[in-house]
């Protein structure tokens, strides 16, 4: 199988005023024949969502390739970066509240009954908060007519453009100012704190790490589609906050999920992973555990 590309000059102008010129573009092709008009249309397509008013390619050559096998591919290439706590009975996630209970429903043993000899299964039950281990919060959590874990879009949840901000070792707050220069619209914005290496000890809901109100603002007014924190709450939770929260308020009055507790965060590069977090779809239900994690482009195979 051989794979083409197309490989040309171009001359843009766009809708909105500008120009492009480009030397050497290449574009995946599909077959050894196309036309130059069909190379424009690709060209356009290619340059969405950038309208463009006119576009002519020239100098036009067609490079005929072997076909990768199918392991090689760009859709194969990425590693998987864990970023979720494991959920155990008893375990705490925020000091003072229950943890979960599990307990068999049916265990292997009475199950031999049910089933033809030699199949056996174990059916469980847990009884916990929704907010237990790593999880997240949904606009419901904070506001009545807000969208529940049923109510939110995938495309809220799955395959984000990630941001990472680093935040480890300063003070608790993550402040506007330290947002300032960071693009974050349409990205989930992944605050890593370090509070996570506090998991599990009974320090970790003690002056932990948050998002501040102004910062919370900020990522509001520049369209984050998702905010992400590696500690036990995305607002201050001391009393000195008096029971304030104007993190969730402000992140999820403007439909933006939270999601708490994440680890792992110092793996991730600053830009470049795409970040996951998908609850499953309770109606009438705030907050979920979600299997959080982010994928990020595989280092090239040594030639
Ligand atoms: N978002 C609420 C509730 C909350 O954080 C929460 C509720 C139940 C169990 C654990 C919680 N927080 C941290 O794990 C709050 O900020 O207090």
């Amino acid at each position: 199988m051989l794979d083409y590309r197309a490989e040309f000059d171009a001359e843009v102008t766009l809708d909105g005023g500008g120009e492009l010129r480009a030397r050497g573009f290449r574009l995946n092709i599909p077959h050894a024949d196309v036309t130059e008009s069909e190379i424009t249309a690709l060209l356009v397509a290619a340059l969405a969502p950038q309208r463009v008013e006119r576009a002519a390619v020239s100098d036009v050559r067609i490079i005929a390739e072997p076909h990768p096998p199918a392991a090689d591919t760009q859709a194969e290439r990425v590693r998987f970066v864990e970023l979720s706590h494991v959920i155990t009975a008893g375990m705490v996630t925020a000091p003072g509240l229950p943890g979960p209970e599990i307990t068999p429903h049916l265990t292997r043993l009475a199950s031999r009954g049910v089933y033809a000899p030699g199949t056996e299964f174990a059916i469980d039950r847990i009884s916990m908060l929704g907010n237990t281990g790593t999880y997240l919060d949904s606009p419901y959590h904070r506001y009545a007519d807000g969208a529940d874990l049923a109510g939110l879009p995938l495309e809220q949840l799955a395959g984000l453009p990630a941001v990472v901000v680093r935040a480890v070792g300063g003070e608790r707050g993550v402040t506007a100012e330290m947002l300032a220069h960071v693009t974050v619209a349409g990205r989930a914005v992944l605050l890593h704190t370090g509070g996570d290496r506090r998991w599990g000890t009974p320090d970790y809901g003690v002056d932990a790490p948050y998002l501040t109100a102004g910062a919370a603002q900020l990522l509001v007014d520049r369209g984050a589609a998702l905010v992400g924190i590696d500690a036990v709450n995305i607002d201050d939770v001391s009393p000195d906050a008096a029971g304030e929260r104007p993190a969730h308020t402000l992140l999820l009055a403007a439909g933006i999920p939270v999601v708490e507790h994440l680890t792992n965060l110092r793996e991730l590069p600053p830009l470049g992973a795409r970040f996951t977090a998908t609850p499953p779809r309770v109606a009438g239900f705030s907050a979920f555990p979600v299997r959080a994690f982010a994928t990020v482009p595989a280092e090239e195979p040594e030639a």
